[in-house]
């Protein structure tokens, strides 16, 4: 295409939000009239169906459960029975953190809480991560520290950091269901540090959670410091605006309540039915484009601002939680899905965008621009450049020379990295998400892929119980296969092999004899206290 095409093609597709100083040009996907007409009758099925899940309907048919994320940044929207709680909960937010601020809530026997623990995962972690990391202040009032793993090592960096704090740390433990394993040994590990020093875990922690859900029930939380309701009707990965996001990012000094504007905004911008004035199908056409509706495309995302580091992580979840289905809506099989990574440019320009402009065309890009290069001035680093026109230049430099080389790319300009555009891009990609869910006919809402890890997981934990029983209860040393016939899976020497191992290292009471170099033959037993 001549240059001069491409500056007409630029300029009628260019999507801009005068409120929101927000631009999105696709001019760089290739698409073309043909592709628009059909996608047409999708597009407007899309745009029904999401007015019907804005109008209360079961837009999760497999949970049977509405999707309502739209209705927290406004109450207006939700059905009657929940918009008072959204704006109790959105209350209590602000009258907990006020009271937090002013020392008026405090630890036991100090003044005021210094740092915050936050325990959880998925959706439960990735967006406060994200948003603590784009908007949060050099100087907040507390500082955030984040535990969204059960890995013992994670865990002990965080308490080791934290050490005398711990005694003036708030902890937030946020789990949706309150039986997701991660996040409960999480706040066991915690729990036991604070008894460990004598403090009285329940002083200090703040539950995010369903009402009586297993950790609700379990820990008690009525008696914790504070319990926030997460909705039913809302889901882990388009949590960020409600309790779940809200609670951290105001108590280390976020403004949610731009926050939730922002996102208010582009949710107006993007109910809009018609293509070329909604930024999400705008971005829905351009995925679909990209990879023939079938996901063949990964969506490589690539902000030029180190706070929209996270961005990615955030939206891999959004995104690939969402879409990456193995049935569609009619029970078909379709394997869909859009595999979704990045990290920050220009950066990555000395990682992995070599292969992006020369290796497997097997990508479309995702440039996020801001137009704003710093607060307060900046210093020439040659005549009439700054830090800041490196950075415009490596952006543009690098998207004209992946067009160049038959390789597509979106590009979205931000004013700022603030919290009316923090919220903003949250709302536009969950829009985007929903869309493009109906374009190919997924339910973007429910997870069963994810359940089946959890259930495998759980019948491992049970395998390594009995291993441990019938090591216990037997003498003389057994070889790995013994060991599997014994416990009831003959066919599984390999996990065998593998949990035993793990424990051996661990002191855990296994002896391993025998050659290592050869599992099968190993002989395992259990040390004995005389041993
Ligand atoms: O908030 P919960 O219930 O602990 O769930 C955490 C995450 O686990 C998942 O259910 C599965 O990964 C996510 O959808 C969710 O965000």
């Amino acid at each position: 295409m001549t240059s001069k095409k491409l500056w007409q093609r630029y300029q009628d597709w260019l999507y801009f939000h005068d409120g929101l100083g927000f631009y999105l040009d696709i001019s760089r996907m290739f698409f073309d009239d043909e592709l628009i007409a059909k996608l047409e009758p999708k597009f407007n099925k899309a745009f029904l169906d999401m007015a019907a899940l804005e109008a209360g309907a079961l837009a999760n048919p497999d949970e049977n459960r509405m999707v309502g994320h739209y209705w927290l940044r406004n109450p207006d929207l939700a059905p009657p029975q929940f918009k008072k709680e959204i704006e109790t909960t959105l209350i209590h937010i602000d009258d907990f953190v006020r009271r937090v601020h002013h020392g008026i809530i405090h630890p036991p026997y100090e003044p005021q809480f210094t740092d915050i623990i936050s325990i959880g995962i998925g959706g439960s972690a990735l967006g406060p991560q994200f948003v603590a990391d784009a908007i949060g202040p050099d100087i907040p009032p507390l500082n955030l520290h984040f535990i969204d793993n059960t890995d013992p090592a994670g865990i002990d960096r965080i308490l080791t950091r934290l050490k005398d704090r711990l005694k003036t740390t708030l902890v937030i433990v946020i789990s949706k269901s309150g039986g997701t394993s991660e996040t409960r040994n999480g706040m066991l590990e915690v729990k036991h540090a604070y008894n460990e020093l004598g403090l009285h875990f329940p002083d200090y922690a703040v539950a995010l959670t369903m009402d009586g859900s297993k950790m609700d029930e379990e820990e008690q939380c009525d008696r914790w410091l504070a319990k926030l309701p997460i909705f039913d009707w809302v889901g882990g990965r388009t949590s960020e605006l409600s309790s779940v996001g809200l609670l951290s990012a105001a108590l280390i000094g976020i403004d949610i309540k731009s926050m939730l504007e922002g996102a208010k905004i582009m949710d107006q911008a993007t109910r809009i039915p018609e293509l070329k004035n909604n930024p999400a199908a705008l971005l829905a056409l351009s995925w679909y484009a990209a990879g023939d509706g079938k996901g063949e495309k990964d969506m490589v995302i690539l902000p030029y601002k180190d706070s929209l580091l996270l961005f990615s992580r955030y939206l891999q979840q959004l995104v690939m939680e969402s879409l990456g289905k193995e049935f569609d809506l009619d029970g078909n099989i379709v394997h869909q899905g859009i595999t979704v990574y990045g990290n920050k440019g220009s950066t990555d320009q000395h990682a992995y965008v070599q292969q992006l402009r020369e290796g497997v065309g097997n990508f479309f890009a995702t440039f996020i621009e801001v137009l704003e290069d710093r607060q307060g001035p900046s210093i020439e680093i040659e005549p009439d450049a700054m830090s800041g026109d490196f950075l415009f230049g490596c952006l543009q430099g690098t998207r004209e020379a992946l067009y160049e080389n038959g390789r597509a790319s979106l590009t979205i300009t931000l004013e700022r990295v603030d919290a009316i555009n923090i919220g903003a891009l949250i709302a536009l990609y969950e829009r985007a998400v929903g869309l493009y869910a109906s374009l190919i006919n997924v339910n973007a809402y429910h997870q069963p892929g994810v359940e089946a890890g959890k259930k495998a997981a759980t019948q491992f934990l049970a395998l390594q119980q009995l291993i441990v029983k019938v090591l216990r209860e037997t003498p003389e040393p057994l070889s790995l296969e013994s060991l599997a016939e014994k416990v009831h899976t003959p066919d599984q020497v390999e996990t065998v092999y593998k949990i035993v191992r793990h424990m051996a290292i661990n002191h855990r009471g296994l002896i391993l004899q025998g050659d290592l170099h050869k599992p099968c033959e190993i002989l395992v037993s259990y040390r004995t206290e005389s041993a």
